[in-house]
Parts: C-alpha cells; structure tokens; sequence
C-alpha cells in the first residue's frame, strides 16, 4: 500500500472557483497530490469582483491545522489568503510543523479589491516569510511590502533581494502585471538572481494565476522537485493553464484561469 504525497493549502475560498483554495485543490490534483485545505476566509467573488469577505476566527484556523497536521503526512505547503496580521502569525507559529512553506502574500484579488485588513505586511515580513521555502508576491504586493514603487524589472531585481533579507530562502517577484514579448518573474535563490520566462499569453482570463503558480510549486516539491525545478515546472503549467482560458468565456469579468490539456 503506498501513501499519495500530501500538500496543504492554507487560504480563501473564492465562490467563483478561479482563485483561492478551489484554483489550489485543482492544481495539487493536476500534479497528482492530494490536497488537505484550511480555509482562513470566505470571500463572495465572481470574475468581476470581491462582494464580500467573511474571515475565519483565529481559534478555528487553528482547530483546522491541528485537525490536519495532526492526522495526514503534509509534505508541503501553499499558503494564501491570510486575511487578518493575527492569522499571519498563527501560521508563522505553526511553521515548525509546515514542510516546504510555499508564501504567497495575497493582498489584493486581480479586480483590484483589498483581501486583507490591518497591517499583514509587517506581520509578513517580520513573522512568516523567515520561515518560507518560497515567497511569491506580485509587483503590487512587493510594492506594499516594501512601502515602495515595484514596477520595472530593475525594481523587481531590487525587490527580491531586499525581500530575501528577512530570511526567505527564495523570493518570487512576479510580473504577470507588466506586458511584454514574455511575462518575466524575479528569482532570487540562495544570493543569485535569475529571471524566470515564458511567452506572453494574451487573455483577460487571468484570475487565479498567482494562487496557481503558488500552489503548482508547492505540488511539484511535495513530490520531491529541487525548489529551482518547481518554479520552473510551475511557470510552464501556468504558461499552459493560460493558454486553455485564453480561449475561453467564462463570467463577465476577468475570467478563470484554466489547466493544461
Ligand atoms: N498574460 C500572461 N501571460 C503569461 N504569463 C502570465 C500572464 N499573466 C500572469 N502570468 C504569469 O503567471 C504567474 C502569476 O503572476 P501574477 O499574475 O503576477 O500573479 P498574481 O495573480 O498574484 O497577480 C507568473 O508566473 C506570471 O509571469
Ligand atoms: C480567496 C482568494 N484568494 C486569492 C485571490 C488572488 O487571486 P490571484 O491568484 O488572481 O492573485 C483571490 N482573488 N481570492
């Protein structure tokens, strides 16, 4: 009898089904992993907007995680949504027990509307990302973690390494907000900076690509990826997933991100 390998999303719920816990089970299931999921809020979403957020009380995330951690052999983690600084900081406490911490600072869903209150950058900072394998914030995340303008792929350079002071072993700046001949991510792993590619693809369909590429990453090192290996094999599904939504309608906003064929 043998053990699937287990990740674990710790994050929100997105009615729409494009982002959030749903948009992380689907990954983990597409990389063939099964996926544990505590849920930090529940947010009315569709394609075009945020119409509500409901964050879970502390003590209950916490009765999730021991409920999980407890129980199943995690192996790696995604985390996303975070909602409130005291979440933050219970996960940070819980990070002795999170293999392979996957960070991606949700700050903001991609119609624009706010998904956390209270100050979550320095909880961020100062509390969780010490105890990250990986960060992925995008340009806008980056920018208010760093009370800065993130917006050139000199910024992001800058931006990484400044991020990787407060002791993550890898930062992901991402550029999926910056158009060009290829969408360009900021890798800084282990003191060396490097640029992460792929083709443009042009779609509105782009809810979802960070909570996706987040938690592709955490799949592929839950079945035992270098880090390096599982942001590239990230990228290249969320290159792929983009390319399946590019061709299709869904919702009257900015659409669903898709999987690969
Ligand atoms: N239109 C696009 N074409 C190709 N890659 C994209 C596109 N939009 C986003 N990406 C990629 O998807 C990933 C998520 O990035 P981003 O959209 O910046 O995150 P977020 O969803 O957190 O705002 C990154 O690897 C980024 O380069
Ligand atoms: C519950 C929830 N979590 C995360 C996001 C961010 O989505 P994206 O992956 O597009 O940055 C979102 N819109 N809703």
């Amino acid at each position: 009898m043998r053990e699937p390998q287990v990740a674990l999303t710790i994050a929100g719920s997105d009615s729409g089904g494009g982002a959030g816990i749903q948009a992380d089970l689907r990954a983990f299931t597409m990389h063939g992993v099964f996926g544990a999921s505590v849920v930090t809020a529940l947010t009315a979403q569709n394609t075009v907007g945020v119409h509500g957020v409901a964050a879970t009380a502390t003590e209950f995330v916490a009765a999730q995680l021991d409920a999980v951690l407890n129980d199943l052999p995690v192996v790696a983690v995604k985390t996303g949504m975070l909602a409130t600084p005291s979440t933050v900081e219970l996960v940070a406490a819980y990070a002795p027990r999170l293999p392979g911490l996957v960070v991606d600072p949700v700050l903001v869903a991609t119609s624009g509307d706010p998904l956390f209150t209270g100050d979550v950058a320095t909880a961020y900072r100062e509390k969780l990302f010490p105890h990250a394998t990986v960060v992925t914030p995008n340009l806008h995340e980056a920018g208010v973690l760093l009370d800065r303008k993130v917006s050139t792929v000199d910024d992001m350079r800058a931006a990484a390494e400044d991020l990787a002071a407060t002791g993550a072993r890898c930062v992901v700046v991402k550029g999926g907000h910056l158009p060009g001949t290829d969408a360009v991510d900021v890798v800084w792993l282990d003191g060396v900076v490097s640029e992460l590619t792929a083709p443009w693809v042009n779609t509105r369909n782009t809810h979802g690509t960070g909570c996706t590429f987040a938690s592709a990453t955490a799949a592929l090192l839950a079945k035992g990826a270098s880090v390096r290996e599982a942001l590239t094999g990230a990228k290249t599904y969320v290159n792929e997933s983009l390319r399946r939504s590019a061709a299709w309608r869904l919702g009257a906003g900015s659409g669903p991100v898709g999987w690969p064929d």
